[in-house]
Parts: structure tokens; C-alpha cells; sequence
């Protein structure tokens, strides 16, 4: 089932475009307000764009223009909504709640039980069918409504972070469910989470300020972001800068030469050995981006420039824990030290110190 959608919602800054090619499924992501929810809202029916159009298969889900005003009511759209919380009906059995799809489609009632059952099979909560949501666990609720929102037979599944309400200890095992049902099947889901997005959908849409920043196919966003904020989901430094005569500048003077940087078989560029190639063959003046893991980028009270590195004095702005290492802050990267570092080099905010990296360790690409 394939999805077209453009929409503007005024009063919340909202303008959005994106297709849903059949069977994808698209991960949305960005920070808080920047419209995700916004965005499933007015796919779901809840909301009604200011203009725009939205098709589904050929079922239009709206049209909002000067002389037109079409909005399928929600029921109508072949759209099911998975949220953060299951939202059975708790005077229903579990088995109830499942097959109230089907029967309010019209499915006679013993058809609508043996579909309901063979979901609750499917999802792993067979035994479950009986019981009302007052007596099952997060986890298992979760899974009775994900069993729910598939029973209703969607051309398109959306899910409003359907993990996060679950114990770290339950989440793996949904998330793997999901990753099973969404096999082939056309799905937006909103998250927080890049493992989701990575682990769940084949491509990516970046929001920010009810905009599109940043979109593309999962591994290519996560391994070559060029946004702040998609750095920040990849767990990657990135650093724009320009192509030179010889490779790479920064404005706070980064420079890398693109002879040397990421061969083919290194772990960044691995996924993406295209990038290189990208970068080298960029006209000078070019937007490029550089990006470095925190792990690979080292500190020191020495200046160590060699062959092969890259070495630049700055100032520590900030310092926290991130699980056994430190994370801090300077000159624009993170970098991610052991404690016993930060202790012997008596690292505290407004520090100067030497950060470096591997020429090798960064990967260039065109911005
Ligand atoms: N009920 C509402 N009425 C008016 N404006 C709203 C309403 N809900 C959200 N907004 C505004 O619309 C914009 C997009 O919000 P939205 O809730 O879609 O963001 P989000 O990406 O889902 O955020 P979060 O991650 O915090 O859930 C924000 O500027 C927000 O303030």
C-alpha cells in the first residue's frame, strides 16, 4: 500500500511531504514539538490540515485546498494507531478487545474470534485471550493492542513510541515482535529511539520546527547525518566544514587531508564507501561533513600532531557521565574518556587540552 502525503497545519508551523513506498516502513524522528505527533495525527484522522493531500492506495485520507475540503473520517482510512499505551477496553477479554476490529468491519462473530485468536497466537499471547487488561502486565498489554491494531487488517500501521512506556526489561522482546509484524508491511513509526529506527524501519524522516531536515534510508542517515540533531541520534560528532585543495576544513580548524581518511574498509565508511569518493571528487568551496565516533577521539595535555592525525587545542566546556566512561565537550567534539583519564589529566569544565583523531577513524561526505 503506498502513501502520499503533503500537509500544512498553520497555527503549529507544520509542512511536511513525504511517500511511503508499499511495505516500508518509516522511521519519524526529532526533538520534542517538532511535529511527530503532529504528523500521525492528521495521517490517523484527528487532526485536519490547513492544505494539503493525502493518499492511501487510492483512498484519499484528505484534500484541503481554497475549493476543496475532503477529510475520510477515521474509520474509513484503513489506518490503525498503536500508542504509547495499549488502550484496551477494560471491560472487554483480551480476546474482545482483538476482535472488535474485524467485528465493527462487519465480520460475523465467529470469523472475528478466530481471527482475534490466531493474532493473539501470533503475537505471542495465546493464553492471555481470556483475561481483561486489569490483569496483564505492560508488556503484555502491549502486545494483546499490537495484536489489536493488526486485526483490524490496516493498509497502514502507525505507532506513536510504542516502547516507551514498557520496562527496559519487556521492550527487547516487543521490539522484536514488531520487527516480525512489520515485515513487508507499510508502517510510520514515531520515536526517540535510533535503535528502533534502526532496528525497525528502512528508512528515516528527521523533524525539526514541523519541517522536514533530514531523510533518507536508515543506515545512510545513521552513518552519514547531516544534522545536529541526526549526529546526535548516530552517536557521532559532526563537523561541517568545506572541501580545500587538499581535503577537509573546518571554520574552528579542523583540517584533514582526503588522501588519507577512511579507506573503504574502515568502520565508518564501511557501510557507506561511497563517501570517500563523494567527498574527493566535491568541487572546492563544497559543503562537506566530517564525522568521528567520541570513542575514537582521544585527549591529552600535549599537543600530538603526527602523520595520519588530527590535533587541535581547545577548552573543555562541559563534562558528564555516560555509563563506565566521561563524556566531554570541547572545541565542538565529544569525546568519550575513562575515568581514571579524567582524573589524571585533572580534567574540569574550562580545561585546555589537545583533542585528536585518526584521520582514518573520520569520514568525509558531501553536506
Ligand atoms: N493541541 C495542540 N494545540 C496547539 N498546538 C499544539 C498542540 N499540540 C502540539 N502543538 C504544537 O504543535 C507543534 C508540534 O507538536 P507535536 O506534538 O506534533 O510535536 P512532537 O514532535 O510530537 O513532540 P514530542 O516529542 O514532545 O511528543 C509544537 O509547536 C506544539 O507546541
Amino acid at each position: 500500500m503506498s502513501l502520499t502525503f503533503t500537509a500544512t497545519l498553520a497555527d503549529r508551523g507544520f509542512d511536511v511531504a513525504f511517500d511511503l513506498a508499499p511495505g516500508e516502513t518509516l522511521a519519524v524522528l526529532g526533538p520534542n514539538g517538532a511535529g511527530k505527533s503532529t504528523l500521525l495525527g492528521l495521517l490517523a484522522g484527528l487532526l485536519a490540515p490547513t492544505a494539503g493531500r493525502a493518499e492511501l492506495d487510492g483512498t484519499v485520507l484528505f484534500d484541503v485546498g481554497p475549493d476543496r475540503r475532503t477529510l475520510t473520517e477515521p474509520r474509513h482510512r484503513g489506518v490503525s494507531l498503536l500508542a504509547q499505551e495499549a488502550l484496551l477496553f477494560p471491560h472487554l477479554t483480551a480476546l474482545e478487545n482483538v476482535a472488535f476490529g474485524p467485528r465493527s468491519r462487519g465480520v460475523d462473530r465467529g470469523t472475528a474470534r478466530a481471527t482475534a485468536l490466531s493474532w493473539l497466537d501470533r503475537v505471542g499471547a495465546a493464553d492471555l485471550a481470556g483475561r481483561r487488561p486489569g490483569h496483564l502486565s505492560g508488556g503484555q498489554a502491549q502486545r494483546v493492542a499490537v495484536a489489536r491494531a493488526l486485526a483490524a487488517d490496516p493498509s497502514l500501521l502507525l505507532l506513536d513510541e510504542p516502547l516507551s512506556a514498557l520496562d527496559v526489561t519487556v521492550a527487547p522482546a516487543l521490539r522484536t515482535l514488531l520487527r516480525d509484524v512489520l515485515v513487508d508491511r507499510s508502517a510510520i513509526i514515531v520515536t526517540h529511539d535510533p535503535l528502533d529506527a534502526f532496528l525497525l524501519a528502512d528508512r528515516v524522516l528527521i523533524l525539526d520546527g514541523g519541517t522536514v531536515v533530514e531523510s533518507g534510508a536508515t543506515a545512510s542517515v545513521l552513518t552519514r547525518p547531516v544534522t545536529a540533531f541526526g549526529a546526535h541520534l548516530a552517536g557521532l560528532n559532526l563537523v561541517p566544514g568545506v572541501r580545500t585543495a587538499d581535503g577537509f576544513a573546518s571554520a574552528d580548524g579542523w583540517t584533514v587531508p582526503l588522501t588519507d581518511t577512511a579507506p573503504e574498509d574502515m568502520s565508518l565508511a564501511h557501510s557507506a564507501p561511497e563517501n570517500s569518493s563523494l567527498a574527493h571528487s566535491a568541487p572546492e568551496g563544497a559543503s562537506l561533513a566530517l564525522a568521528v565516533r567520541p570513542g575514537l577521539v582521544t585527549v591529552s595535555r600535549s599537543d600530538t600532531t603526527t602523520q595520519g592525525t588530527a590535533c587541535r587545542a581547545a577548552e573543555v566546556d562541559d563534562v558528564e557521565h555516560r555509563g563506565d566512561l566521561v563524556r566531554l565537550h570541547a572545541g565542538g567534539l565529544a569525546a568519550d574518556v575513562a575515568p581514571s583519564d579524567v582524573v589524571a589529566l585533572g580534567i574540569v569544565p574550562g580545561s585546555r587540552l589537545f583533542l585528536a583523531f585518526r584521520h582514518e577513524d573520520a569520514s568525509i561526505y558531501p553536506l
